[in-house]
C-alpha cells in the first residue's frame, strides 16, 4: 500500500492550469520537500492532496483510501497556513475541538503542547499570538491524532532560530519514528538538513530528485602562495581553480587529508580552510533560472 498515491492530477482555475497531470507516488516513510517559487502550486497541490479543494481531474490516494473519504484523517493531517485559526480563541480551544471532532482523549492536549513548546501561552487567546507561536499552535494540532502521513504547508514561515531549530528536531524525529512528511518550503537552507528528497514544482509538473546525487563539496583554502599550490594539485588531477585570491577545490571528504599534506609538501602555508556544501539552492537556481522566489 502506498502511502501517498497521485494520479494524473490536474488543477485549472478558471482558464489557469496550476497542476498539469501530476502523478506521484510515496510508498517508504521519510521527509519529502515541495519546492518552488511563489505562485508556482505548493498550496494548490497540498490542498488538493487533502481534498481541502476539488481536483479538476484525476485522483488521490492516502494510505491506501481515497482522499474523499474522511476516515483518512485519522492517520493524516496537514498544517495549513495560519488563516485557518481564530483570533477570539485560546491554543486550548482549538486543541480540545480538535478532540472532540475527532474523539481523541483530552490528555494528548498536554502531550503534544508540551512536545512542541506551547505551554507557557496555551491559554492565549490567538489574536495575541505572534506568527511563530501561530506556527507552534498548528504543528501541535496536526500532531495531535498521531499522524502517520503529515503535510505541512510552509511550516518554517515566521520562525526565529530557536524555533525554526526545534521545528526541524521535531520533523526529524517523526520521521525516524516512522511518520511520513511532506512538506512545502521556500526556505531552502533548512530543507537541504532535515531532507535529500525534493519534488521540484514547476509549470504544473513535478520533478523528484535525489539531492545526493547533485551535493558538491567544495573547500576554499587561504594560502601563502595559490599559483604553486595550483600547480601541485593541477600536475596530480585535481580540479582547481583560483577564485577571490583562493585556492577552490571540488573533493570528497576522504580526499582532504591528502590535498593538505600536498599544500604543506609545496611549503605553503594555510592560513584557512572553508567548507562549503552546494545543494539545493544551485539546483534551484538552474531549474528557476529567471524565476524570482
Ligand atoms: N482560488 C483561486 N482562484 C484562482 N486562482 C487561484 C486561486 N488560488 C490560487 N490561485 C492561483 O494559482 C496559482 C498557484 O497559487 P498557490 O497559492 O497554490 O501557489 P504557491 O506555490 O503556494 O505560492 P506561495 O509560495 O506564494 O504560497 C497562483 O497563480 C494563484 O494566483
Amino acid at each position: 500500500m502506498a502511502i501517498l498515491a497521485v494520479h494524473d492530477l490536474s488543477k485549472v482555475y478558471k482558464s489557469h492550469q496550476v497542476l498539469d497531470n501530476i502523478s506521484l507516488t510515496i510508498d517508504a516513510p521519510g521527509i519529502w520537500a515541495l519546492v518552488g517559487p511563489n505562485g508556482v502550486g505548493k498550496t494548490t497541490f497540498l490542498n488538493v492532496v487533502t481534498n481541502i479543494l476539488p481536483a479538476t481531474s484525476g485522483s488521490v490516494d492516502l494510505m491506501g483510501k481515497s482522499n474523499k473519504d474522511p476516515s483518512v484523517f485519522k492517520e493524516v493531517a496537514f498544517l495549513q497556513d495560519n488563516t485557518v485559526l481564530f483570533d477570539y480563541l485560546t491554543g486550548y480551544d482549538h486543541l480540545k475541538y480538535i478532540c472532540d471532532v475527532q474523539k481523541i482523549p483530552k490528555k494528548r492536549v498536554n502531550e503534544v503542547t508540551e512536545y512542541v513548546g506551547m505551554e507557557g501561552y496555551l491559554k492565549k487567546t490567538v489574536g495575541n499570538y505572534s506568527l511563530g507561536m501561530k506556527q507552534h499552535l498548528l504543528l501541535a494540532m496536526a500532531l495531535i491524532n498521531e499522524p502517520k502521513l503529515l503535510l505541512l504547508d510552509e511550516p518554517l514561515n515566521g520562525l526565529d532560530p530557536t524555533s525554526a531549530i526545534l521545528m526541524r528536531g521535531i520533523l526529524l524525529e517523526l520521521a525516524e519514528k516512522g511518520t511520513t512528511i511532506l512538506l512545502s518550503s521556500h526556505n531552502l537552507s533548512e530543507i537541504d538538513r532535515v531532507t535529500k528528497q525534493i519534488l521540484f514544482l514547476k509549470d504544473g509538473k513535478l520533478t523528484e530528485v535525489d539531492m545526493n546525487k547533485f551535493e558538491n563539496t567544495y573547500y576554499e583554502f587561504a594560502l601563502s602562495n595559490n599559483e604553486l599550490a595550483h600547480r601541485i594539485l593541477k600536475e596530480r588531477g585535481y580540479d582547481v581553480e583560483i577564485a577571490s585570491d583562493k585556492t577552490r577545490i571540488q573533493l570528497g571528504n576522504d580526499q582532504l587529508d591528502k590535498v593538505i599534506d600536498l599544500i604543506k609538501g609545496g611549503e605553503i602555508q594555510i592560513l584557512d580552510i572553508q567548507k562549503e556544501i552546494t545543494g539545493s539552492e544551485k539546483l534551484y537556481k538552474e531549474i528557476f533560472s529567471g524565476v524570482s522566489s
